[in-house]
């Protein structure tokens, strides 16, 4: 029974590893091993030939969780993960869509929009229609839609008793109608178009639910309406499913999700019985102590225990600052001291609620000359420059594309006016057809046609051009040719803008190195591969990759994740709880879990500070400590004055960052005979089962397995 494999899990991981083919629901608290059972639960079903790597279907939450989840079981098994199942919903979703984009009704070529162009093509939708866009806000529309594919509706689907709701569903069915014109997906539809293609298509559905034998979801308390439903289809009669959640982490309830699955997926899955697991591995007791006092003032709970065999470690440092600058200043200094205790960046996270909250600190943070990254937020792709960049690319790849191209059209500047584009437009709406298929037609006359022909002209050459170049230069001809370098160049204030086209050839040429051509998730070319992974992974690729930086997120994005030091940022009433959180039913107890998963993310060391005084919305405000604060036990917490230096740090024994008996510590120097030299920046488990994340010079950020990875000190 005790491969190595299964070596160091405790009775009730073993047990929810091991068991038979069947659903079941793993119910536990944050950092009881749900993740890692469920990766090690994949592992042992390939192992031992219970499954097929093909056979095998896994969900998670984020693109992070994802690679990660293949990154461990790459270092678990001499298996090729690449063509492996497991991602996100969407991801997911994706690529079935793009190996059936026949049957689901769609282009080859489909492009994705990700939430700001989804915005934008609803805003051009009502001036089409010529509807007034302050009745109908574009992002109350933009929300509503995306609520309704969230519930699997479709417009026709939706129940409507006034005029306003009437017109609302009116503009739903008129925004899918361009969608599919344009031969564009959104998020929510990537779902939903994949549900339905497996409703409709009988022989399709059958061959993935005889191929997927096993179905596992991570932070299934966080799955909506739609994903349960997909899941269930994808399921049939025969898969057995392995949901692992808990129902303390649940913070999407505003994107719809339904903690209730939980109790649906056991009463429709015929779950024998709930494992729970307790234990938790992650956390030195204060800091467990601290989130189980905190999460007990919720009401609606299913009721967990969680305790731990480490020490009580570090008391939790709270710190009252005079403004958000002197907060940020204190996280500066005490992300400098952990540094010198030689704890890596990577292994410290900022977080915040809102992501308004970041500026203040990634401007200190810049002064300080300390690499950051951040996730969310204002992230590369999301750029104004990479966006132009990306449109031309879309237009290169998919002439229909209406959005890209009235993007680009007249950037930089070529004289087409608004007059023009107008007519174009009329002409394309008449028609029914597209932008680029109207422009074809040549009806127009003059200066105006003469320009949007010279505009068609240079798509096409730049397309019959790109035909023939690797991916890099693909793009690296059209920043040349489209005329965005040249208008970057003359701009004041164009350098950063520039650094960041030159960054996108960079990201192409990372992007081709890290996926051969069959890894593509099906799609027809590299273009269409790349733009795909530019709308689903939006922001992943915004710091150099494998350096060393500090994480700063959102508390939503953390999920999951763990690191060695944690500071939660801005513990005021109005910023943490949310003041919207006040207007929502569960509002409050929504928050309290986020508060929860935010101090569940620290493994050693944790930090709350709260600012007297911060600008918000460009306003300066004063606030209060939050009522979190107050629910946290006083003994568990050490108040660090307001003098704004640093106190010092006693070194405590139980923070050493080293993996204990295996002998190897986080920040040695390693090398490896296949991936080079490299630095140990991360480690899990003990003995037999200890693991470590080494970040490579040359191979990127690996886990092994010390058991089986010949590495060596150097
Ligand atoms: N049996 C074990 N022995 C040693 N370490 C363990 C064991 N089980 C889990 N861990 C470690 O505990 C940490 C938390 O595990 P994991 O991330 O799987 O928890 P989780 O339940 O998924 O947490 P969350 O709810 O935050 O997602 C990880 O570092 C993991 O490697
Ligand atoms: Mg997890």
């Amino acid at each position: 029974m005790t491969t190595p494999l299964l070596r160091g899990l405790n009775p009730e991981q073993l047990a929810a590893v091991t068991l038979p083919h069947e659903s079941a629901l793993i119910l536990a608290g944050a950092g009881s091993g749900k993740t890692r059972v469920l990766t090690t639960r994949i592992a042992h079903l390939i192992q031992s030939g219970l499954a097929s790597p093909s056979g095998i279907f896994a969900v998670t939450f984020t693109n992070k969780a994802a690679k990660e989840m293949l990154a461990r079981l790459a270092a678990l098994l001499p298996i090729n993960t690449r063509g492996m199942w497991i991602g996100t919903f969407h991801g997911l979703a994706n690529r079935m869509l793009r190996a059936h984009h026949r049957e689901a009704g769609l282009p080859a070529l489909f492009q994705i929009l990700d939430s700001a162009d989804q915005l934008g093509a609803i805003k051009r939708l009502l001036k089409a229609l010529n509807v007034d866009d302050e009745k109908y806000p574009p992002k109350q529309l933009q929300h509503f839609i995306n609520g309704c594919k969230e519930e699997g509706l479709r417009a026709h689907m939706v129940e409507a008793f006034d005029p306003y709701s009437r017109k609302q569903r009116e503009l739903y069915a008129a925004y899918d109608e361009q969608c599919q014109r344009e031969g564009v997906v959104d998020f929510a539809e990537l779902l939903l178009r994949s549900y339905e293609l497996l409703q409709r298509e009988t022989a399709l559905r059958q061959h993935y639910q005889s191929r997927f034998r096993h179905i596992l979801v991570d932070e299934f308390q966080d799955t909506n309406h739609l994903q349960y439903q997909w899941l269930k289809l994808l399921a049939g009669e025969q898969a057995a499913v392995f949901a692992v959640g808990d129902d303390d982490q649940s913070i999407y309830a505003f994107r719809g999700a339904r903690v209730g699955n939980m109790a649906d997926f056991e009463r429709d899955f015929q779950v024998e019985k709930v494992i729970r697991l307790e234990q938790n591995y992650r956390s030195h007791g204060n800091i467990l102590d601290a989130a189980n006092a905190l999460i007990r003032h919720n009401q609606s709970r299913l009721g967990k225990n969680l305790w731990t065999a480490e020490g009580s470690g570090e008391p939790i440092r709270v710190f009252e600052a005079h403004s958000d600058y002197e907060e940020a200043g204190f996280i500066v200094d005490e992300v400098k001291a952990l540094q010198r205790e030689g704890v890596p960046l990577s292994g410290i996270a900022l977080l915040y609620r809102s992501n308004a909250q970041s500026r203040v600190l990634e401007h200190a943070l810049f002064n300080a000359a300390v690499p950051y990254r951040v996730y969310g937020g204002l992230r590369f792709f999301e750029r104004q420059e990479i966006k132009h960049a990306l449109a031309y690319l879309r237009l290169i790849g998919n002439s229909n594309d209406d959005g890209a191209l009235l993007r680009v059209i007249n950037f930089p500047t070529r004289g087409i006016g608004a007059r023009s584009l107008e007519s174009l437009q009329e002409i394309a709406r008449s028609e029914g057809i597209s932008l680029w298929q109207a422009a074809q037609l040549k009806r127009m006359s003059g200066k105006a046609g003469a320009t949007i022909s010279a505009f068609t002209a240079l798509i096409e050459s730049m397309r019959e051009t790109c035909a023939a170049l690797p991916l890099p230069e693909q793009v690296e001809h059209m920043l040349d040719h489209s005329g965005l370098v040249a208008h970057y160049k003359s701009e004041k204030e164009g350098a950063d803008r520039l650094e960041n086209l030159n960054e996108l050839i960079n990201a192409a040429a990372g992007f081709e190195l890290e996926h051969s051509a069959e890894d593509v998730d099906g799609a027809p070319d590299a273009l269409t591969a790349f733009l795909t992974h530019a709308s689903l992974e939006a922001g992943e690729h915004q710091a150099e990759a494998g350096q060393e930086a500090l994480q700063l997120m959102t508390v939503h994005a953390a999920k999951g994740l763990e690191f060695h030091a944690v500071f939660i940022s801005g513990l005021e009433e109005g910023l943490f709880p949310h003041e919207n959180a006040a207007k929502e039913r569960d509002g409050v107890e929504e928050e309290r879990r986020l508060m929860y998963v935010a101090i569940t993310r620290a493994r050693r060391r944790l930090y709350i500070s709260f600012a007297d005084s911060r600008m918000l919305h460009g306003q300066l405000r004063y606030g209060i400590a939050s009522r979190f604060l107050e629910e946290l036990p006083p003994q568990l917490l050490k108040r660090i004055n307001h003098s704004g230096a640093a106190q010092p740090m006693q070194q405590p024994a139980a923070s050493s960052a080293a993996t204990g008996a295996s002998g190897w510590h986080i920040g040695q120097a390693v090398s490896h005979p296949k991936f080079g030299p490299g630095i140990i920046i991360n480690s899990e488990g003990r003995g037999a089962d200890a693991r470590v994340q080494v970040s490579f010079s040359h191979a990127g950020v690996k886990w092994l397995a010390l058991e089986y990875a010949k590495l060596e000190a150097s």
